[in-house]
């Protein structure tokens, strides 16, 4: 099964779909969610990606009033989620920028009302943060728009991920492993979990989103099956902001992307043969035996 995602099909076969997740390392200034899709579109990626809230709805309740020091003053966890909120004129600005750069572009909605504002910009996918795994009502939504889901599985159990498969349907949906330790160490990523995903939802393409550092470990979910792959994306992990520090800066963005494009041929389809590079050195080096001719 494939899913197809703007121009792009993601699926066995298909190149890997690289989403740079721009999240909220924008830090609420469209120019620089502007510059990370320059970033993203010279890196060679698919898609960037957003975090659009309702701040009301989303930030828990004992959350709101807790107070924090940002660049704009102290003020508090709610006011911040409004600060770095980008309205309906902000992201058409945001989402022709993308167009013009040949990108895909969309959001994870973290509440229903988002998921009515990101439709009415026709947005081509929704993702699922982790952390929406078990709202029902924002997975009905969301099945509702018809659209692509790619929804990411951090973390989650195996059954909450069976119930939120089931009430999304296998038909147009991408899964994503992931674990949402930022940033994760090695011991959690847990990599055998993308074979394990493709043998229990057959034909559903599976993923990574990953909240690693460096680029190692993406390598490898590419070598274990990934149909996609997600990286945070920042213009310099010292700025100030929660996701900064897990993310990664443009030469390692671009880096990604080359590495991934380089690791897809090598892959090959499993079927063991003698290849033609392989038979002059066959010829110069083995000896002539009785399993020769097998
Ligand atoms: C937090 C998000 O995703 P993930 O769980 O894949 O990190 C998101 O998409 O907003």
């Amino acid at each position: 099964m494939t899913v197809t995602i703007g121009t792009r099909t993601l699926g066995d076969a298909h190149p890997t779909y690289v989403i740079a997740e721009i999240g909220l390392n924008h830090n609420g200034s469209v120019e620089i969610a502007k510059e990370l899709i320059d970033v993203a579109a010279a890196a060679g990626a698919d898609a960037v990606k957003f975090q659009k809230r309702t701040p009301e709805i989303s930030t828990p309740e004992h959350m709101r009033d807790v107070p924090r020091e940002t660049p704009w003053g102290t003020m508090t966890y709610l006011e911040y989620r409004y600060r770095v909120e980008f309205g309906r004129d902000e992201y058409l600005e945001i989402g022709a920028h993308a167009a013009e750069r040949g990108v895909d572009w969309f959001a994870s909605p973290w509440d229903e009302p988002s998921v009515a504002f990101l439709e009415d910009l026709d947005v081509v996918a929704h993702k699922v943060a982790s952390a929406s795994l078990t709202d029902d009502g924002l997975l009905a939504a969301l099945r509702e728009t018809g659209k692509p889901i790619i929804l990411s599985t951090g973390m989650s159990t195996m059954e909450q991920i069976d119930r939120a498969v089931d009430l999304l349907g296998t038909e147009n949906l991408v899964l994503l492993h992931a674990t949402s330790t930022y940033p994760m160490p090695a011991e959690e990523a847990n990599l055998r979990m993308i074979p394990t995903l493709k043998d229990r939802f057959a034909g559903v393409p599976v993923g990574y989103s990953g909240h690693e550092r460096g680029l190692a470990i993406s390598f490898a979910a590419v070598a274990l099956g990934a149909a996609a792959v997600e990286r945070h994306i920042t213009l310099d992990r010292g700025m100030w902001g929660s996701d900064h520090a897990a993310s990664i800066e443009p030469t390692e963005l671009a880096a990604l992307v080359a590495g991934i494009r380089d690791i897809e041929p090598a892959l090959g389809d499993g079927i063991k043969r003698v290849f033609p590079g392989e038979l002059a050195p066959m010829a110069k080096l083995r000896r002539v035996g009785a399993g020769a001719a097998v």
